[in-house]
């Protein structure tokens, strides 16, 4: 008789499960750590947006999480003959690029008031007729207050408002400025630099670099700018004073209905050496600059109903002859824009900005 093989001992049986129990446990923590829910210390794009939105004191649904307040603006981009040469970008050879855009106020409040914004943007989506489309997002600061990704979230962690006052602690925030050279020379701007009466002259600047690659495949380092045509003004601190909260979009408004507005996009490009990893760092004024198109703004309509409502202007969304650079922090831009985005857009779908319902109709009287 064919001998049946005697069953495991208990002590086996044991073990097998063991070995089973463990190797369940270890593919559930990979699983944790790949999908990056492993409590860590490390700076995601979903803690730096956490970071953001302690620092505005509250989340305002449906609102970005940083230049909350704006308006959409609309118009075209005309390239020159100076843009073809050094990117072959399709908007510098095309004669008209159609673009929308947004103007906006730094801050994470929809209801931010114009007077007290020191940093004024623009954000563009050019789509050429190719298809191929370029989002870019500026500051009217000249450099960043940052030297890196993690600087800046440790700047936004120390302009936090403390729950004691509803305001960031004085102490905290001087003490992050004594320790960092980028953030003293940003107060130093802003606490000195002039305000412009409109958003039509201010100056916007790229600060991050980009890489320009031309038809022979040349390639340059290059940092861009929107230099304003409108006459530039500066605001007296008496007018500023007596500025309305929302004094911006209406001067917009009334400066689009005389006509439309426009900006010299010119680029400024690197030497060797210049620091491309950082845009704390302003490159030296003897740089060459090159005009390579115009930004014209023909409409602006409130950004509740306008069409840049919804669009996330990560500027890593580039055209062929447009690429990201080194700098890190363009790789953090991208990744925390997405997360505001995701989060902002689903606070949309749950009605966080549906208009208040309709009063019930008055029942006609008997
Ligand atoms: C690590 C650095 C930065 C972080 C974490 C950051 C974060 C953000 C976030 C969360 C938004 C809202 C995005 C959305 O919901 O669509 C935003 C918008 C914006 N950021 Fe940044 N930002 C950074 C650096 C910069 C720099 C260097 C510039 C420009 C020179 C800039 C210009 C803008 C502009 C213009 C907008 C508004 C774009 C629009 O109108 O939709 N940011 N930023």
């Amino acid at each position: 008789m064919p001998h049946s093989p005697s069953p495991p001992s208990p002590a086996r049986r044991w073990l097998s499960l063991l070995a089973i129990a463990a190797l369940v446990a270890a593919l559930a923590a990979a699983f944790v750590w790949a999908a990056g829910w492993w409590p860590t210390d490390r700076l995601t794009a979903q803690r730096f947006t956490d970071d953001i939105q302690a620092a505005n004191g509250q989340v305002y649904p449906g609102f970005r999480r940083a230049h909350a307040k704006g308006i959409c603006v609309s118009g075209w981009f005309e390239g020159s003959a100076e843009g073809e040469a050094l990117s072959m970008a399709r908007v510098f050879a095309q004669e008209r690029t159609p673009l929308l855009g947004r103007m906006s106020i730094g801050g994470g409040s929809p209801y931010g008031l114009d007077p007290q914004a020191r940093v004024r943007s623009m954000a563009l989506q050019l789509i050429a007729d190719d298809g191929q489309e370029w989002r870019m997002a500026m500051n009217s600061f000249p450099f960043f207050g940052a030297a890196t990704v993690a600087e800046f979230d440790e700047q936004t962690r120390a302009g936090t408002p403390d729950p004691a006052t509803g305001k960031p602690d004085p102490a905290r925030v001087a003490a992050f400025r004594a320790a960092h050279p980028a953030a003293q020379r940003f107060a130093e701007w802003a606490g000195s630099a002039p305000w412009p009466t409109s958003f039509a002259n201010t100056r916007y600047n790229g600060v991050n670099a980009f890489r320009f690659v031309n038809e022979s495949g040349q390639m340059r380092h290059v940092r861009w700018s929107m230099v304003p045509r409108a006459e530039f003004a500066a605001l007296t601190p008496a007018e500023r004073e007596g500025a309305d909260a929302g004094f911006l979009a209406a001067d917009l408004d009334r400066r689009l209905a005389a006509g439309p507005l426009r900006w010299d996009m010119v680029v400024t490009v690197a030497e060797a050496g210049d620091p491309i990893d950082d845009p704390s760092q302003p490159w030296p004024d003897a740089r060459q600059q090159v005009s390579v198109g115009t930004v014209v703004i023909e409409h602006a309509v409130p950004q509740a109903d306008g069409a840049c409502r919804d669009v996330n202007f990560d500027p890593l969304i580039l055209p062929v002859g447009v690429e990201g650079s080194s700098d890190p922090i363009l790789a953090a831009r991208s990744a925390v824009y997405s997360v505001s985005f995701n989060r902002r857009l689903s606070e949309v779908a749950h009605g966080a900005l549906a208009a208040p319902a309709a009063p019930a109709p008055k029942e006609d009287a008997p």
